[in-house]
């Protein structure tokens, strides 16, 4: 399982790297951001749903808490680091390519998201005006569609307005020129309220990441040595997928290990760390809680210890599931066969550095488990989850009898995996530092 390390994995291609990006600080000067971010626009109708997107994706707001956004007036840029740095520009519904003030070249993506039930002509031709001007001024920039709030709809109508949707707006193209019939634009279908708009955004950011190639090789790999027959790579926080071996996604296994994050991460905020700075998604659940134990002496390194609330006993009992977990609930509710060790670093400034991930190398990781059937004597489905970067995650479904009779193996492929995948993230780093 191991990885090249030469530069060539993430080759300086433009169309992948984008330009430098300036961050505002309280409106007035700017700081110029050390390394070269996607950027990806976000537009569409007032209303349509571009900031609740945002904000569900990147700030892990819950869903019903979009009720409460107020109206975009001013295009506001939001920078988010996973596999790769990002900035999303996330417009008022009254801004058009035109009036965006910003060459369309730094962009690598047009998400325009429509609401499901707004096939009129105003929103419509706005969506196609807007990708004719994209495909006119950056030829390369990547044009998806979202329609969105498919929930709103029942599933017979929800797939009827899909296809009018993407009809009309193939009908305004030819009506503006008839060769931009053949601009190539990609349609998905979300909400909010479920997996679909994670499964859409991660297959907007697969087509920017430069290293895909790599990392589904690595997971293909693990997924052979180990026996899972699915296996994904997470942006912990966001919980979009940013890799997958070859086997087919299928919406509920994604949905199993999507909810197995979630759980995970809303196990965090239970409990405290004696370090400010961990990241959330880092201070994972355990059901015994160990001392750290680095494997090589060194210098004190700065860890946190996860504490659960009440202090006093190190094997208190897992806190109860979220309710708004589905696939995860009473009637299936998973064992948890690994207790985690839940030791991280802590990086001082919050912020994960290339340094942090080398330093991280040498620690241990949380992991956890869940069996889907634990009564039916292996027969049943084991998800695993294993941290591998400050950021992202290993998540993967095998047999429980698999699991239950190779742990070790697995566990001795995880580390492969992720010395592959640090150092895929390594390069990319490296390829990004601006100067
Ligand atoms: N049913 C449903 N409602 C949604 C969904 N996404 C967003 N909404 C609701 O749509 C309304 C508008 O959402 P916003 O995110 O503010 O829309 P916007 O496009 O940023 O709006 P402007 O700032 O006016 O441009 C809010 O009440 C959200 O709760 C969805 O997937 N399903």
């Amino acid at each position: 399982m191991a990885s090249s390390r030469s530069s060539s994995h993430v080759g300086l291609n433009s169309s992948f790297y984008g330009s430098t990006a300036f961050i505002p600080v309280n409106g007035s000067g700017a700081l110029a951001d050390p390394v070269l971010r996607t950027k990806i626009l976000l537009m569409g109708m007032r209303r349509s749903g571009k900031t609740s997107i945002q904000e569900v994706l990147f700030h892990a707001l819950p869903p019903k808490q979009t009720f409460y956004l107020e109206m975009t007036t001013r295009v506001s840029r939001h920078t988010y680091d996973t596999v790769i740095p990002l900035e999303i520009w996330d417009c008022p519904g009254t801004a058009t390519l035109d009036t965006l003030e910003a060459p369309l070249s730094q962009f690598s993506t047009l998400v325009f998201v429509i609401d499901i039930q707004d096939f009129y002509q105003q929103p419509i031709s706005k969506l196609a005006d807007s990708v004719a001007t994209a495909y006119q001024e950056n030829p390369g920039m990547h044009l998806e569609v979202f329609v969105h709030k498919a929930d709103a709809l029942s599933d017979e109508y929800k797939i009827e307005n899909f296809r009018l949707i993407q009809q009309r707006v193939t009908d305004e193209l030819i009506d503006i020129s008839p060769e931009y019939e053949q601009i190539p634009i990609e349609f998905h279908l979300t909400s909010i309220y479920d997996h679909s708009l994670h499964e859409a955004f991660s297959r907007v950011l697969h087509k920017l990441t430069p290293s895909l190639p790599y990392l589904e090789d690595l997971l293909n790999v693990f997924c052979a040595n180990s026996q899972a027959s699915k296996a994904f790579l997470f942006d912990t926080s966001s919980r979009l997928y940013v890799a997958t071996d070859a086997s087919p996604v299928d919406p509920p296994t994604h949905s199993l290990c999507s909810d197995y994050l979630q759980m995970l991460n809303s196990f965090g905020p239970l409990y405290r760390s004696t370090s400010a700075s961990v990241p959330r998604h880092q201070q994972v659940a355990s059901s015994t809680v160990t001392s750290p134990a680095p494997s090589e002496p060194t210098s004190p390194r700065p860890v946190a210890h996860a504490i659960p609330p009440s202090a006093g006993s190190t094997h208190s009992p897992l806190p109860p599931l979220p309710e708004d977990i589905p696939s995860l609930n009473s009637s299936q509710s998973p064992t948890v066969m690994s207790p985690s060790v839940s030791t991280v670093v802590s990086p001082k400034s919050g912020t994960p550095t290339p340094s942090t991930i080398l330093r991280m190398k040498n620690l241990f990781y949380p992991s956890a488990s869940a069996s889907l059937s634990p009564n039916a004597s292996g027969a049943g489905t084991t998800v695993t989850y294993h941290l591998v970067t400050p950021r992202l995650a290993l998540l993967a479904v095998l047999p429980t009898a698999i699991f239950e009779t190779r742990r070790g193996l697995v566990e001795y492929n995880v580390v492969f995996f992720r010395e592959g995948v640090q150092e895929i993230c390594e390069v990319e780093e490296e390829a990004r530092k601006v100067g």
